[in-house]
């Protein structure tokens, strides 16, 4: 079982804790991993390591989501932890974003299930205590750009591939309220109107002119540079850091906090209509198709 949401709920099946396994690392913290969700402690160093691994793109469906969420709760109840990094297992992708899978041709309760899921990691990952640096090795479009932007700082690998950016409207859809907060809080309001209607996707040099990302460092240095920026971030007594995390941030989580259920009576309306239901299948079927 796990905690969302303040309410208790069943694992679905095929999310088991108990196919977790749990070792010891080389400095005897306790190295914990689901199927998806790859945890690197470093205990002495109190940094956790998460590596996405949904390959092929880390989609991110209703499992690899609520896998995540565990390891996040389990991570902000272990006092060995102070700082978290979050990075991608899968070559050359960060995360695709939501899995259109989950928001294609499902019924309203999954589409209420799977929002709520969404609504949960933002919360999680937006409000946590734990100093979070985004090590964004690969292509981040959409909710894989929400959950970085959740994160205290972001280092992005400077590869023309790698592009940053809620590209929502490309797709048909809208990017919800808390999303467009998210992103007005780390670019700016104009810059964020431009990005959210146009869908922009920025490759590195113009994520990091625009605010999106806040270093941009060779492919190659990108854990490095995550560990150093992540032991400055430490240094701040975490009292201090953590207020003052929250003064800047509960304005913004309360505003979906407030409104959750009608944010999901929201989503599963707009969603289960029609012609979203239609951009979104020819949507995937472009990607599918793009390699034939
Ligand atoms: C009134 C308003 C109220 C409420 C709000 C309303 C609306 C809700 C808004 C919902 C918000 C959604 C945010 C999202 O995150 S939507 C997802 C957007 N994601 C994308 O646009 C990314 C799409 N993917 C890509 O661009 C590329 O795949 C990528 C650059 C990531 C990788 O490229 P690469 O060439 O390496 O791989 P591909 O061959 O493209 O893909 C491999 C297989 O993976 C499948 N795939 C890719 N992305 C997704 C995805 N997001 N979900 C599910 N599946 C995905 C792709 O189809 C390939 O599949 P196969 O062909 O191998 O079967």
């Amino acid at each position: 079982m796990a905690l969302l949401a303040g309410r208790t709920v069943l694992l679905r099946a095929g999310v088991r804790l108990g196919a977790e396994a749990a070792t010891r690392g080389g400095n005897g913290a306790r190295r914990f991993a689901s199927h998806r969700v790859l945890v690197e402690p470093d205990a002495a160093a109190g940094i956790a390591t998460i590596k996405l691994k949904n390959p092929p793109v880390n989609s991110l469906s209703l499992e690899f989501l609520t896998e995540l969420i565990i390891c996040l709760e389990k991570l902000e109840n272990d006092k060995t932890f102070r700082g978290i990094i979050l990075t991608s297992d899968c070559p050359g992708i960060f995360s695709a974003g939501l899995d259109l899978r989950e928001m294609c041709g499902k019924n309203p309760a999954h589409y209420a299930e799977y929002w709520r899921a969404v609504q949960e990691i933002w919360l999680k990952l937006y409000l946590s205590n734990m100093v979070l640096v985004a090590a964004i090795n690969g292509a981040s479009p959409a909710g894989g750009c929400l959950m970085a932007l959740t994160c205290d700082y972001r280092v992005l690998a400077d590869n023309p591939r790698y592009r940053i950016g809620l590209n929502e409207t490309l797709l048909g859809i809208i990017a919800p309220f808390w999303f467009k907060d998210n992103l007005v809080n780390t670019i700016g309001h104009r810059a964020a109107d431009r990005a959210l209607q146009l869908g922009l996707l920025f490759p590195p040099t113009e994520a990091l002119q625009v605010g999106m990302v806040d270093q941009v460092v060779p492919e190659d240095q990108i854990h490095s540079t995550a560990l150093s920026v992540m032991s400055q971030w430490l240094a701040i007594p975490d009292h201090a850091r953590q207020l003052t995390k929250s003064m800047m941030r509960k304005a913004t989580a309360d505003h979906l906090i407030k409104q959750r259920e009608a944010d999901i009576q929201n989503f599963v309306s707009f969603i289960s209509k029609d012609s979203i239901q239609k951009s979104l299948q020819v949507y995937l079927e472009k990607l599918k198709q793009k390699k034939h």
